[in-house]
């Protein structure tokens, strides 16, 4: 099996990197750029996003016919998005659209794959970066092209930095949690307060040792999935915002160095958004 799974890695890695390649030409052409929305006015989708997550599904299809898929934009397209124990690629072609859009130098291709229910690799392409970031679920990782994963030992909060995201739920009650736990980090207080734009990166981030935590109520399987591997690979943790094992269906995360993540849920104002995996309401 380890053979056939690195065969279907170097795959992920091949088509994440021919993904960044017309993501980054897309970034020229104005009209590849062109905004829809989808569950808000803020949540962003471009014919990019559309395009890039074809082009990997079809790659992957060519090569392993009996995989199975969830990407964000068949979702959004009403594709259901259940994870079997079957061999699933977990995709994001665009995280971070609304950097795309707005030419803000964070953008992702995300690709996590699943056996058994449980992540083997991920591969994260920071494309305008051109950082190519895998882990693979043996105790070997690597991250490509020298970028090396210097996972951080700080474990004295106060001297941290915490990496977080605001989504594009603008609901007044959502938007008083996301402030409520900025307060109480900033109050800690910590370093500093970034945030990249995009979840897979952020998730590198703490892989690399950038920033010692990231969190965040609102993401999708897709934005986490790869990183999740990345993270605990490195050595890093991931956990409930609440405490507790994490559930990448459940749209909350935690990822973090081992000193600092106990700190980092005790001031989230947690919430539940609706699972990924939820049946479709009529
Ligand atoms: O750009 P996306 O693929 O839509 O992912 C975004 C997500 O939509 C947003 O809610 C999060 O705050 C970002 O961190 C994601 O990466
Ligand atoms: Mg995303
Ligand atoms: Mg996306």
């Amino acid at each position: 099996m380890d053979d056939v799974l690195q065969n279907i890695m170097d795959h992920a890695v091949a088509v994440a990197r021919e993904a960044g390649q017309v993501v980054r030409e897309a970034l020229c052409d104005e009209k590849q750029r062109d905004v829809m929305t989808k569950s808000s006015t803020v949540d962003l989708v471009t014919q990019t996003d559309q395009r890039v997550e074809h082009l990997i599904i079809q790659s992957v299809k060519k090569k392993f016919p009996t995989h199975r898929f969830i990407g964000e934009e068949s979702v959004a397209a009403g594709e259901a998005c259940v994870l079997t124990d079957d061999p699933t690629w977990i995709i994001d072609p665009i995280d971070g659209t609304t950097n795309f859009v707005h030419s803000f130098p964070f953008v992702a291709v995300s690709i996590g794959f699943s056996v058994d229910k449980k992540i083997q690799f991920g591969v994260v392409y920071s494309c305008l970066e051109d950082k190519m970031f895998t882990a693979r679920r043996v105790k070997e990782h690597s991250v490509t092209e020298n970028h090396l994963m210097l996972f951080s030992s700080i474990s004295d909060v106060r001297r941290s930095i915490i990496a977080t995201e605001f989504g594009s739920n603008r609901e007044t009650e959502t938007v008083e949690k996301i402030f409520s736990s900025l307060r109480n980090i900033l109050n800690i207080p910590v370093h500093g307060v970034r945030g990249a734009g995009t979840a897979a990166v952020n998730m590198c981030l703490v892989a690399s040792g950038c920033v010692e935590a990231y969190y965040e109520v609102g993401v999708h399987v897709w934005d986490v999935a790869a990183g999740s591997v990345i993270v605990e690979e490195a050595g890093g943790v991931l956990m409930d915002v609440e405490g507790g094992p994490v559930d990448l269906m459940s749209r909350r995360i935690v990822a973090a160095n081992n000193g600092t993540v106990a700190h980092i849920v005790k001031e989230i104002d947690a919430f539940s958004p609706t699972r990924d995996d939820a049946p479709p309401t009529q």
